[in-house]
């Protein structure tokens, strides 16, 4: 069963076009993570699948209905980006504020004791930190029962036992057969917690597949070397310099050695290493429509232009991505 579904929705602000023609099936069952850099567009569809904001072409359904109707959401629970907390109240206060709405929701025990939260049941809001502010933000997203929860970058501003604490509780609301779909900058979060990921880049769907396909269909390899000069070379998808060593990302690491010995580079400490999900993402993002990195330095070749490239065929080895 489709919990969400977003088909061909476009999203424009003013000049900004935020999201390009987006596909995006999330079923019942499922836990996707929704990964992308700075501007991608991972919030624009989000607020419209949750309808905060409307799309301006294309649709989007929740629950089989529209988003922006109340009851298309009953069974919804979200947690924003951003989101404000009364500040003098408790936040067992707030719990109980948010269950109100709803006709069986979690204990306020339970809850607080799932998102590690039983300490401060007695405290103002106004006087958490930002950490436990963000807790009781995501905590309260799944007080109703819901079918589906949707998170906008939930951990951000988390320690690490915070963020363990609540990949913990997403985890046993996803084996108890709740859905769920968040967002997130940290790839070990989605690799943790994700089966299945959608890569935005630029408004686009770059990628959509298993965390596994897509690190195995993009297939990047880093290849690091000490040089003191570099020729151009075919195949790269992004370079880094660090510490003296310059860091060659590229889909065949075999050609790209054989091309560096029949170039004559004198390289010396040559070392070929598969790549972390965070530098496969990189290089599909890097091959976006603009092909802008986000955090891959010193790009010294262009993106292949071939339609057949790894990072192409990425989505469309993946679901439909058109
Ligand atoms: N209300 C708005 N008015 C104008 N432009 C906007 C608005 N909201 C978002 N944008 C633009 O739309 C694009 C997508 O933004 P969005 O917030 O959806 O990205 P994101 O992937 O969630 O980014 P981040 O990871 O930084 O939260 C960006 O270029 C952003 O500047």
């Amino acid at each position: 069963m489709i919990l969400a579904h977003a088909d061909q929705a476009t999203r424009r602000y003013g000049d900004v076009l935020a999201l390009d023609r987006v596909d995006l099936t999330v079923s019942a069952g499922e836990l996707v993570g929704l990964l992308g850099p700075n501007g991608a567009g991972k919030s624009t569809l989000i607020n419209m699948l949750v309808g905060l904001r409307r799309p301006s072409a294309g649709r989007v359904e929740l629950f089989g209905g529209d988003p922006r109707r109340p009851a298309s959401r009953r069974q919804l629970g979200v947690t924003p980006q951003e989101t404000g907390l009364p500040g003098t109240l408790r936040v067992g206060e707030v719990v109980d504020f948010v269950a109100a709405h709803f006709p069986d929701p979690v204990p306020r025990a339970e809850l607080l004791d799932r998102f590690g939260l039983t300490d401060q049941e007695k405290r103002q809001t106004g006087g958490l930190s930002g950490g436990q502010r963000r807790r009781l933000a995501v905590a309260l997203a799944f007080v109703g029962r819901p079918r589906l929860v949707v998170l906008d970058e939930p951990t951000t501003g988390l320690d690490v036992e915070a963020r363990h604490t609540l990949w913990e509780a997403v985890r046993s609301f996803h084996a108890d057969g709740g859905t769920v779909l968040l967002s997130s900058h940290y790839l070990e979060e989605v690799e943790a917690l994700a089966q299945r990921v959608v890569v935005l880049g630029q408004g686009r769907v770059l990628a959509d597949d298993t965390v596994g396909a897509i690190r195995g269909i993009v297939g990047v390899r880093r290849v690091s070397l000490t040089a003191d000069d570099l020729p151009a070379l075919p195949g790269v998808v992004a370079t880094e310099h660090a510490d003296g060593r310059t860091h060659l990302l590229t889909t065949d690491a075999d050609q790209l050695v054989r091309d560096l010995v029949t170039a004559g580079v004198a390289f010396r400490e040559l070392e070929v290493r598969p790549t972390s999900l965070e530098e496969a993402f990189l290089a599909i993002t890097a091959q976006g429509p603009a092909a802008t990195g986000p955090t891959v330095t010193d790009a010294t070749d262009p993106a292949p232009t071939d339609p057949t490239a790894a990072p192409t065929s990425a989505a469309a080895g993946g679901r439909p991505t058109a």
